[in-house]
């Protein structure tokens, strides 16, 4: 059986049979209810905070407001120079943007780690011509926070006299980000309060900085307001509900780009899942893959889905690869398809979708780290550039034997690693090689990335996760200007503290660290290699 719904020039095209959830959710008149803002939806216990954060759902009307302002603003820049736009934030203030921009192939360098030989590598290129845009919803976040102050003392020490001038600051109204923006005489944005970090891609968060690096957001609102407008609430023919309905279906989600013109949608659809649905216990997974050939895309318990853009057929591949759903269709009507596909499998699997209730505890435990120090760990044994912990093996080898042979049928593996996505990013190969290999869900995360992500999953959702945290030595650290630690003191708390949450779940858990990350990760690949041929 095939089904495809479509509205606005988006189609979504599914083999699976989703008629009993679909008769769920219209049956107690879910969409009609959703798109009259009813906080009640998803429970008593729900409601409070969905109250505040269902504005996502006719927000491309109220962002038409930006246009003018971030066209005004993109052309002051411009005319002084300011020409590259380097964006500060995490999770929900940043995929967006990073999604657009490689869509449309327009220039955005994402900070969203504390990994210091990254950061450097950023301060390095052309201060003078950068703009950093600082996005934090709360503005309390350690990442944002630390990269604005390293960015404010690199123009300063580049003898940049208007420092704030190469600032512009995206925050919540009454956030101290506010007042520190305003302090700094940067330019200063608020977003849409009632809007939640991961359903935030139409709000200023994800619009500033994509307009600042070039992009048309006119464009985004209109591809949105057309899907809107042709999904009136009472019809059944809904692809939004259609996706929502087969998103609930399974425990895992595999997301791939078809190759037909939206670049990297899984990542952000990535936080959209599993900080909204991976929570008491329950949640969907999502799993980025690599390619619609990519091991993992398709397996027992596993939605395989492709996202693409209008151009590709609708079918999403040949017969042989056909995914369990394609989504096709603009970019702007992504976003909202998705982000109401997620609250309706919310409903489903009977979950808050706005809350993250285990994101807080990672983060507590990092500060407990920075101010304590670090634990003194002594490794179960080192291999060349690898240290291991957490292993009764003796060869790398080995623990990665031992550590994937505790993932159940039903369970996954997770590999987290604190490096630096570009310079170390032959790191993520890992990924496809032990899903090759286990045939179970295997799914990668950059940290501190993952922790806005998937990591609420990982400790909040269903408990049949296998852990593999990598560490690094980094060849030289950095400081957080007017803070007692480093950037590579605050990696290393983050993995830590991430570690201590996991233990503490009695999650199983090997921690490699690598003391060269070249050599180390060379080591790393030839040995999940060589698991394979055993
Ligand atoms: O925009 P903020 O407040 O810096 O938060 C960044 C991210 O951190 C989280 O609050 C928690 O991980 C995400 O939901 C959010 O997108």
């Amino acid at each position: 059986m095939i089904r495809m719904d479509t509205a606005g020039g988006l189609a979504v095209t599914t083999t699976v049979d989703a008629s009993a959830a679909l008769q769920t959710l219209t049956s107690a008149e879910v969409p009609a209810k959703l798109a009259a803002a009813d906080a009640g939806l998803w429970g008593p216990d729900a409601a409070e905070e969905a109250a505040i954060r269902l504005g996502w759902i006719d927000t491309f009307t109220r962002s038409r407001s930006l246009v003018s302002t971030l066209d005004e603003l993109r052309t002051r820049l411009r005319g002084e120079g300011l020409t590259r736009v380097v964006l500060a934030g995490m999770g929900g203030s940043s995929l967006a943007p990073e999604v657009i921009c490689r869509t449309l192939d327009v220039p955005l360098t994402v900070l969203d780690t504390t990994d210091p030989g990254q950061v450097s590598a950023a301060l390095a290129e052309d201060l003078a011509a950068t703009v950093v845009v600082v996005s934090s919803k709360s503005g309390g976040t350690v990442e944002t926070e630390s990269i604005r102050r390293a960015y404010a003392q690199a123009f300063t020490d580049a003898g940049i006299k208007d420092v704030g001038k190469h600032f512009v600051v995206v925050t919540d109204p009454g956030s101290p980000l506010e007042q520190l923006g305003k302090a700094m005489n940067a330019t200063v944005i608020l977003a849409d309060p009632n809007v939640g970090g991961r359903y935030s891609a139409l709000t200023a968060f994800g619009l500033v900085p994509a307009a600042l690096a070039g992009v048309n957001i006119t464009d985004l609102l209109d591809e949105a307001a057309a899907f809107a407008a042709s999904i009136p609430a009472e019809q059944p023919d809904n692809p939004a509900l259609l996706l929502g309905a087969v998103l609930a279906s399974r425990d895992t989600i595999a997301i791939a780009d078809d190759g037909s013109g939206i670049v990297g949608l899984g990542d952000w659809a990535e936080q959209l899942i599993a900080e909204s649905t991976g929570k008491d216990g329950k949640g969907v997974l999502p799993v980025v893959v690599e390619s619609p050939v990519a091991p993992g895309l398709h397996g027992p318990g596993v939605l395989s889905s492709l996202v693409g853009g209008s151009k590709s057929s609708a079918s999403g591949g040949s017969q042989l690869n056909a995914p369990d759903v394609a989504v096709n269709g603009p970019l702007g009507a992504q976003f909202l398809c998705w982000e109401l596909a997620t609250a309706y499998a919310g409903r489903l699997i009977g979950i808050d979708p706005f809350n993250q209730p285990n994101v807080t505890e990672s983060k507590n435990n990092t500060k407990a780290i920075l101010e304590s120090g670090l634990d003194t760990e002594t490794p179960d044994f080192t291999e060349g550039a690898i240290a291991v912990y957490g292993t009764n093996a003796s060869t790398v080898v080995d623990a990665l034997i031992e550590l994937t042979g505790q993932v159940r049928s039903d369970g996954y593996l997770a590999i987290m690693a604190y490096l630096d996505r570009e310079a170390d990013s032959a790191t993520a190969e890992t990924r496809a090689l032990l899903a090759e290999l286990l045939q179970t869900p295997v799914t990668f995360g950059w940290g501190p990335r993952f922790l806005h992500s998937t990591g609420q999953f990982h400790k909040g959702g269903r408990p049949t996760g296998v852990f593999l945290q990598i560490t690094g030595d980094s060849a030289a650290d950095l400081e957080v200007p007017g803070r007692d630690y480093t950037f590579g003191g605050l990696q290393a708390a983050q993995a830590a503290g991430d570690r201590r949450a996991l233990r503490d779940r009695q999650r199983p858990l090997l921690h490699l660290h690598l003391s060269d990350r070249d050599a180390g990760v060379a080591q790393l690949l030839a040995a999940a290699k060589e698991l394979g041929e055993s």
